[in-house]
């Protein structure tokens, strides 16, 4: 930041703080839920400026029994809500079915009235949810997972086994981050790519990485989401430092855009010849070929193409990262990870075919229970958004103010000591336990990581799948230890949770 920006952002802040404590005074009542420091408009203008005004309500939170905190974001009121109650209370409410971003945001990252995440035009959120749910989400297509997922696997062990022949490390988070857009892409589009080879291939060759121009723009799309969802328009429209990197963001969602767009358009010209019907669901083989057909019959080519860029954003980095971090402790938990690798090879042992389907794969609980224990501990989403578009919706006796935002903290449900023993722990076992809370996976609402409700994550049920198999696999096949176990994991928190790079080591098993 230069100078001249310091000086003017200082002056606005005295201003601001003066008039704060002016509205401040005159405006809250006995009845008001607890102020965090942030709740002032003082305050929420300086911290979000400083694009982390959520950051700061945790610490706030620490060592309080408060489940309802007032706070401003940029001006507008906002409410951090934890607890089971709450979180119970806000995900079963189907009128709460946006979450908000400013206009200007929605517009930069392409999703005012379009796609899906941050779409808050009701209409055409729901078309679009529809179509994603009745193609990814419908139980016949996650059974089909398995087969292409195999054959996927299958020209990455002659890689993988090299690399583990010759004790090369590599690095977990470009591993998952390239398997996940390869098979996400291959998903929606029926188009086979093969960036983790390729990253493979690097290590195996010593050499550096070659850039995959996709994943890279996928990666800066949520970075770009992230900076645009947290930082004021006012900045990125008129401060220098602001300026720059907006724009550098700007290019990065176009280019991602352009992608989308070429990979959508060749589905078009191959469809072009195909006699098609009307009925969208039953006749398209993937997503993209669904989305076409809808493109004939009216839907904005604009929105199609939001839609693919959605869930190429949304079904990523949320994959890459939980498989991480799973890496991550099992290295860590020899014992559960042996235990892990006894439970796929006695399934493996037992079936006819020697490989895992959509049938096996769901007779693994202790692995499933680690996926579940890491979404829990490293929940992608730190907080689920919500808005309160209607008068009178209370919270624990406390009426909420309409056209207001709610944070639904459930990284602090998920960690919460009173809530869950040793919360610290990696301890999948506890997922093993009877299944009586209801919520969404019957664990209670303490446990949310795929959030809930209206505008629950469409692709659970995929990711899950997806997640299994090629966890299930690599555990079979191979064992792991981290390089350096000394070596702190870094954590960043950007749109969703991000693990850092760390090397493992392979060795083999069979
Ligand atoms: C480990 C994997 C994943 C995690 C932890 C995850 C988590 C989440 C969460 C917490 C939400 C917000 C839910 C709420 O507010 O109630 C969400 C929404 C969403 N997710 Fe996922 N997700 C994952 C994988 C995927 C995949 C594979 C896809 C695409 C195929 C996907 C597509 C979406 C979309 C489109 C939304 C927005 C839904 C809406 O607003 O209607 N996600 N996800």
């Amino acid at each position: 930041m230069d100078n001249k920006t310091v000086v003017l952002l200082t002056t606005i802040t005295v201003i601001a703080a003066i008039a704060s404590l002016a509205i401040i005074k005159k405006d809250r009542r006995s009845e008001n839920p607890p102020v965090a420091p942030g709740s002032y408009p003082f305050f929420g203008h300086a911290l979000t400026l400083a694009q982390g005004s959520r950051v700061f309500f945790k610490a706030f939170f620490a060592d309080t029994d408060i489940d309802l905190l007032e706070i401003d974001v940029a001006g507008k009121r906002g409410y951090v809500v934890r607890g089971v109650e709450n979180t119970r209370k806000i995900l079963t409410a189907t009128q709460l079915n946006t979450r908000y971003l400013p206009k200007d945001a929605l517009i930069e990252i392409g999703e005012y009235h379009q796609g899906i995440l941050f779409n808050s035009d009701i209409e055409s959120w729901k078309y679009n949810r529809k179509m994603l749910v009745e193609s990814i989400a419908r139980p016949r297509f996650i059974r089909s997972l398995a087969p292409k997922i195999n054959s996927y696997l299958a020209n990455i062990y002659p890689l993988l086994d090299k690399l583990a022949e010759s004790k090369t490390p590599f690095l977990p988070n470009m591993l998952f981050g390239s398997m996940s857009l390869d098979v996400i892409v291959d998903i929606i589009l029926t188009n086979n790519r093969h960036a983790a080879e390729s990253y493979l291939q690097t290590c195996i060759d010593g050499k550096t990485r070659k850039n995959d121009i996709l994943l890279d723009l996928v990666k800066g799309t949520m970075e770009a989401t992230g900076f645009f969802a947290n930082t004021p328009s006012l900045l990125y429209k008129y401060f220098p430092s602001y300026i720059q990197k907006a724009e550098k963001y700007r290019k990065v969602i176009r280019e991602f855009e352009e992608c989308t767009r070429e990979l959508f358009t060749a589905k078009q010209q191959e469809k072009q010849q195909t006699a098609m019907d009307e009925n969208v669901a039953e006749i398209a083989e993937d997503l993209a070929s669904g989305l076409v057909l809808a493109v004939k019959s009216g839907m904005a080519l604009n929105n199609a193409i939001e839609v693919i860029k959605s869930i190429i954003a949304g079904g990523t980095d949320t994959s890459s990262n939980t498989m991480s971090f799973l890496l991550y402790e099992l290295a860590c938990n020899p014992e559960i990870k042996n235990e892990i690798h006894t439970e796929v090879a006695a399934l493996i042992a037992d079936s006819e075919n020697s490989e895992f389907d959509s049938q096996n794969i769901e007779q693994l609980p202790l692995l499933q229970a680690a996926i579940l224990e890491i979404s829990r501990m490293y929940s992608e989403a730190q907080y689920l958004l919500r808005d309160v578009q209607i008068d009178g919706f209370t919270l624990g006796g406390t009426v909420l103010q309409k056209d207001s935002l709610l944070f639904i903290w459930i990284q602090g449900n998920q960690l919460s000591s009173e809530l869950w023993e040793k919360p610290e722990v990696f301890n999948p076992k506890r997922f093993l336990e009877s299944k009586e809370l209801g919520g969404p996976f019957g664990y209670g609402f303490s446990y949310a990581s795929f959030g809930h409700g209206i505008r629950k994550c469409p692709g659970e049920a995929l990711a899950l799948m997806e997640m299994k198999l090629i966890m299930a696999n690599l555990c079979l096949r191979y064992d792991f230890e981290l390089v350096d176990p000394t070596k702190q994991l870094e954590i960043k928190d950007n749109l969703a949770l991000e693990c850092g790079n760390y090397e493992v080591i392979f060795k083999h098993r069979i």
